[in-house]
């Protein structure tokens, strides 16, 4: 899990990560008995309480908290080891780190696509079963801004735009070369996180545009965190879904079919 700790997965973490226990570990024969997690994340203030309270639910053998940039090679490739050293393998990754701010739109590029494609490639080196991994799924956060533009986030649209189509790719080629590892990505809409907060703040020099944005929320709705987890599981544990955007609506949830230019 990278970019785990606050919003989306933080507050359905304990009760929806662990109810999927038993179907995660049925995917793989090294699995071991329990689920074990690493969190990676650069904020350290909330990964201290949420650890403590999932260390006394889980015990602490079970947990990892690991503090990493994904803007940072060495951090990722550093906190990736460090949790096959601890735990002997790593099955599911989760690109979760995540950022909205249309006045720092390099960055947002940065964290949002890029951070994705590095932690995808230097997790391969581990999941790769060319390379002597046991084979595993990547779930990509996306957002329903990967499928359909937000007019008042452009970068932040072209972003999520570049990890559904990296997910869809990424997925093709690893089925194509044998790496035995499922590629799919979560597509989201909105949820109340951190990140949702303050929204005209976060849109830069389209912060004209707001009322428009509010409009697209009372329209599509909050969607409930439980809601994301169980997509995410469901990504993981169905092992039918590989190069797969799953939509999650407040009211629903669907997959969208990927447009093929050669029909
Ligand atoms: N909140 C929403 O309405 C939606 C969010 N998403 C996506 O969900 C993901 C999670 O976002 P939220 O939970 O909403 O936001 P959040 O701001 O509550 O959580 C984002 C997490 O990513 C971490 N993070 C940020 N930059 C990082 C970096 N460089 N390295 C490591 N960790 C980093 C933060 O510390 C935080 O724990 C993001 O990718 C976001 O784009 C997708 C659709 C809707
Ligand atoms: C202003 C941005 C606020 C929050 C950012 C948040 O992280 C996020 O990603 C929220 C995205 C919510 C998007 C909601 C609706 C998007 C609608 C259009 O882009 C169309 C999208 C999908 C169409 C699906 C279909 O059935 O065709």
């Amino acid at each position: 899990m990278i970019g785990a700790f606050v919003g989306i997965f933080e507050a359905q973490f304990s009760q929806c990560f662990w109810a999927h226990e038993e179907a995660a570990l049925g995917l793989w024969t090294d699995c071991g008995s329990s689920l074990q997690v690493a969190l990676l994340d650069m904020n350290k203030t909330e990964a201290e309480s949420l650890m403590q309270t999932l260390t006394k639910q889980y015990g602490q053998e079970r947990l990892l908290f690991l503090h990493c940039d994904v803007e940072q090679e060495e951090q990722v490739k550093a906190a990736f080891q460090k949790t096959m050293d601890t735990f002997g393998g790593i099955h599911i990754l989760c690109n979760n780190a995540g950022i909205l701010n249309e006045s720092t739109w390099e960055k947002m590029i940065s964290v949002n696509l890029v951070g994705v494609i590095r932690a995808t490639y230097l997790v391969l080196e581990h999941m790769n079963k060319l390379k002597g991994g046991q084979g595993g799924v990547i779930v990509n956060t996306a957002s329903l801004a990967g499928i359909g533009p937000l007019v008042s986030c452009p970068v932040y649209t072209a972003s999520k735009h570049g990890v559904v189509g990296f997910t869809r790719a990424m997925s093709a080629a690893s089925a194509l070369s044998g790496y035995g590892v499922r590629v799919n990505c979560l597509c989201p809409g909105f949820v109340q996180t951190g990140l949702f907060s303050n929204i005209p703040a976060r849109l830069g020099p389209f912060s004209h545009l707001k009322d428009g944005t509010q409009l697209l929320v009372e329209k599509f709705g909050i969607v409930n965190m439980s809601q994301v987890v169980e997509a995410f599981f469901e990504l993981v544990t169905d092992e039918t879904k590989d190069g797969a955007a799953l939509l999650v609506f407040q009211q629903e949830r669907k997959y969208m079919p990927a447009v093929s230019v050669t029909d």
